[in-house]
């Protein structure tokens, strides 16, 4: 990289006597800055004078530098920005580091020890710099650098007075940066944790001996440098390691349920763990975004608010991204083994989609308290006693994409009665941008919480479908892993009936149960790849029942039934023969009957002639006809050929034996394996794809040695030319 220089820049370095501020003026000198290298001198606490400025002058000096001396106190800025002016005619640069210290405990700091250092650190600051502002200003240039201190981003004992003034420093940088904006005046701030006069007596002396500031200078450097890209930044740098600090905001909380209720200390109290909730922090740039926030959420809790006017309704949000549907689709037996598979788990496969019941999850929110809340007096739902009953997803608008974030309405519908168990049906309502997207409906069953004399069924609920009474027109079936429960938890139902097996026992089961929507997950790619062409985006809705646990590891076998844009289905663990899901149902936009494998087992090949047989016979007569060609690239290729994402064929161009021939290589290992379709092999051999672009749009994958792949390139076009 070319080296960073300051050549024509003026910069003022206070306190630069010593310790951080001489590794400042130092290290800028000798990058081509002139150097006011400021320095009341005296002790820690500022008392006594000194000549440490002018020795460091005259270290910049000897190394062919150019500095001058500055005695003023930092509180007389103006006087450091003339000195400046008077000996280099301009300004460009200020590093506010002088600073002292007065550490006493609160009881014990005097008001001479607060004002001293609030006039070192703060007032030092202000007068410095605002003394340069106008010239930074005409001259649409200027470099700030506060000097803060963990001591006031965290608080220390003993450090009152300096900890209120070195978060001082950050809100005056906050206010400078955006002042400075427009005239390209950058401000900001220094976190440093050095050996210097100020450090000598708190630190362990081996840390002490290794915090150069010679490891900090090239940060604050940096920051003082024209190319330096932030402003309004707090950046912390000690034995050559830096990182920014900012403030982050909790997403809040409106302090009350209705807009006609009053704010009591009550609500408060009901609304802080929301308000503390910092899972969804974000940091604002400005304060404008700030109050744009508080307008959105103050509106969008007057329109919740008249949608709930019937429910008390529970609001969250969800975020998801690639990698959330690619770890869902794993948890619901989605494998690299089927090659139809792959789009679900692959973010760069031009298909790349969600599976439709991965869109179950926003509305699976597990927080809620509105289940536990809506329960009849004496009865209670909790994790020790409720079973996912029945699950419905509808799709109302365009499919959605492959990452995104919704707003979740969460409602309770209907407490139902049935003798023994209760079953609290639960709506969500999924939105986008304010639209709705999708719906979905979940039946908890909560054990033994039923004879509280509600109703029995709601007219609310959707309801589970009858199968046809005839064999059924397709079965899939699929081993589940013993890890499923616990991969699938990871997409967020951390629920202990499914991982912990003290749990799992004391609840009735053997073992650790599988969540009832990875079965279902299973269920649903099965339709999916018989009759919905393994496209997602033709669901518009799923219904099921849970009807008996599944345990991981068993085999779920999938029986479906057509009835015009309907696939009904019920799923059996083929160890007991037991429906685990009963009354299910598929809704399509249309049917498109396919025989898509899903198996665990790898897919067969096939010995079916394919149009890349011929570029295959060619290379072969070329490389026989010139064995010194196929010396000169002299290497192992192994070509898979696949067809709709399943490999048919295998060819070998083994140029080291001098063979061409169909299958693996015989001996040896291939160095270079490349699997693409066989369109796109021909496609590439007669030029109109560019290699490149078939692997970066990932329609020609290459494993090991990508030079050697594209050694081959012309040997592949000229054997299409003969
Ligand atoms: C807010 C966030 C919440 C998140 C919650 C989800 C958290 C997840 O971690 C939980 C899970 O994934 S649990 C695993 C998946 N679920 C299961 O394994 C449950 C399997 N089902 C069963 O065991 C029984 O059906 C069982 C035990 C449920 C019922 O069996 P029985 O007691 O024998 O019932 P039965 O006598 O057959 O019927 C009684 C009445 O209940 C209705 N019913 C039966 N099964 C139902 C079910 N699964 N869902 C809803 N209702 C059901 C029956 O229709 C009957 O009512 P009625 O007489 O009015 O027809």
């Amino acid at each position: 990289m070319e080296q960073l220089r300051f050549d024509g820049r003026v910069a003022v370095v206070t306190g630069a006597g010593g310790g951080l501020g001489k590794a400042y003026a130092l290290l800028l000198a000798s990058r081509g800055a002139k150097v006011v290298v400021n320095d009341l001198g005296g002790g820690r606490d500022g008392s006594g004078k000194s000549t440490f400025a002018d020795a460091v002058v005259q270290e910049i000096k000897s190394k062919g530098g150019e500095a001058v001396a500055d005695y003023n106190s930092v509180v007389d800025g103006q006087k450091i920005i003339k000195t400046a002016i008077d000996n280099f005619g301009r300004v460009d640069i200020i590093i506010n580091n002088a600073g002292i210290l007065r550490d006493k405990s609160f009881p014990k700091m005097s008001e001479q020890d607060w004002d001293l250092i609030q006039a070192v650190h703060v007032k030092g600051a202000f007068k410095t710099t605002q003394a340069a502002w106008e010239i930074f200003r005409k001259q649409k240039y200027g470099r700030v650098i506060m000097t803060s201190s963990n001591a006031g981003l965290f608080g220390n004992f003993g450090q009152a007075n300096y900890s209120a003034a070195k978060m001082g420093l950050v809100g005056l940088m906050n206010t400078l940066a955006i002042e400075g904006e427009k005239y390209n005046i950058k401000v900001n701030t220094i976190v440093p944790t050095a050996a210097s006069r100020l450090t000598e007596d708190i630190l362990p002396p081996e840390m002490f001996q290794a915090m150069k500031p010679e490891l900090i200078a090239p940060v604050v450097a940096y920051m003082a440098h024209e190319s330096f890209p932030d402003t309004g930044s707090v950046v912390d740098s000690t034995l050559g390691f830096a990182t920014k600090t900012h403030l982050v905001r909790s997403e809040g909380a409106v302090l009350k349920k209705k807009p006609a209720d009053p704010v009591t200390i009550e609500s408060v109290k009901e609304a802080w763990p929301q308000v503390v909730n910092m899972n969804n922090a974000k940091h604002k740039e400005k304060i404008a975004e700030v109050t744009v926030e508080l307008v959105q959420k103050l509106q969008e809790f007057e329109e919740r608010s008249k949608l709930d006017s019937t429910n008390e309704a529970y609001w969250s949000t969800y975020n998801y991204n690639a990698k959330d549907l690619a770890l869902y689709a794993l948890g619901v037996g989605a494998s690299v083994v089927n090659a139809s598979d792959l789009k679900f788990l692959y973010e760069s496969h031009e298909d790349f989609s969600a599976l439709p019941t991965f869109f179950i999850l926003p509305g699976m929110v597990m927080e809620s308290p509105i289940v536990g809340k809506s329960m009849p007096p004496g009865k209670h739902a909790d994790f020790t006693n409720i079973l996912h009953g029945e699950q419905y997803i509808e799709f109302v608008s365009d499919f959605p994409g492959t990452e995104g974030e919704f707003t979740i309405r969460n409602y309770v519908v209907d407490i139902l009665d049935k003798g023994s168990s209760a079953v609290a049906i639960v709506n969500s309502e999924i939105f986008q941008n304010k639209s709705l997207v999708f719906r979905t409906q979940q039946h908890i069953f909560v054990l033994g919480q039923g004879g509280f004399g509600g109703p029995r069924n709601s007219s609310k609920a959707v309801n589970v479908a009858a199968a046809p009474k005839r064999a059924p027109d397709a079965v899939l079936e699929q081993k589940t892993s013993e890890d499923q429960a616990a991969l699938y938890r990871l997409s967020g139902d951390l629920n202990p009936l499914h991982i912990d097996p003290n749990v799992a026992t004391s609840a009735g089961h053997q073992k650790p149960i599988l969540h009832g929507l990875a079965s279902l997950g299973f269920s649903v790619r099965h339709v999916l790849a018989k009759y919905g062409g393994n496209d997602a985006s033709l669901v518009k809705a799923v219904k099921a029942r849970f009807a008996k646990p599944v345990l991981p590891g068993q085999i779920l076998a999938t029986e479906m039934w057509v009835e015009g844009t309907r696939v009904h289905f019920q799923t059996r663990t083929k160890e007991t023969g037991n429906v685990v899901i009963s009354g299910a149902f598929v809704d399509l936009k249309k049917v498109v009957k396919g025989d898509t494998a899903v198996s665990s087992a790898p897919s067969q090949q096939s010995s079916s002639s394919l149009k890349s047989d011929g570029l295959f016979a060619k290379i072969d007569e070329q490389v026989k006809a010139n064995p010194s060609l196929a010396k000169s690239i002299g290497a192992i290729y192994l070509y898979n050929i696949t067809q709709n994402g399943k490999t048919v064929k295998q060819w070998t161009l083994d140029l080291k034996a001098g063979s061409v021939h169909e299958g693996a290589p015989k001996s040896g290992k291939p160095d270079t394996t490349m699997t693409l379709s066989d369109e796109d092999l021909i496609a590439l051999a007669s030029g109109t794809l560019n290699p490149q672009t078939a692997f970066l749009k990932g329609k020609l994958k290459i494993a090991g040695n990508m030079m050697l792949a594209q050694k081959l390139q012309p040997l592949l076009k000229s054997g299409s030319k003969l």
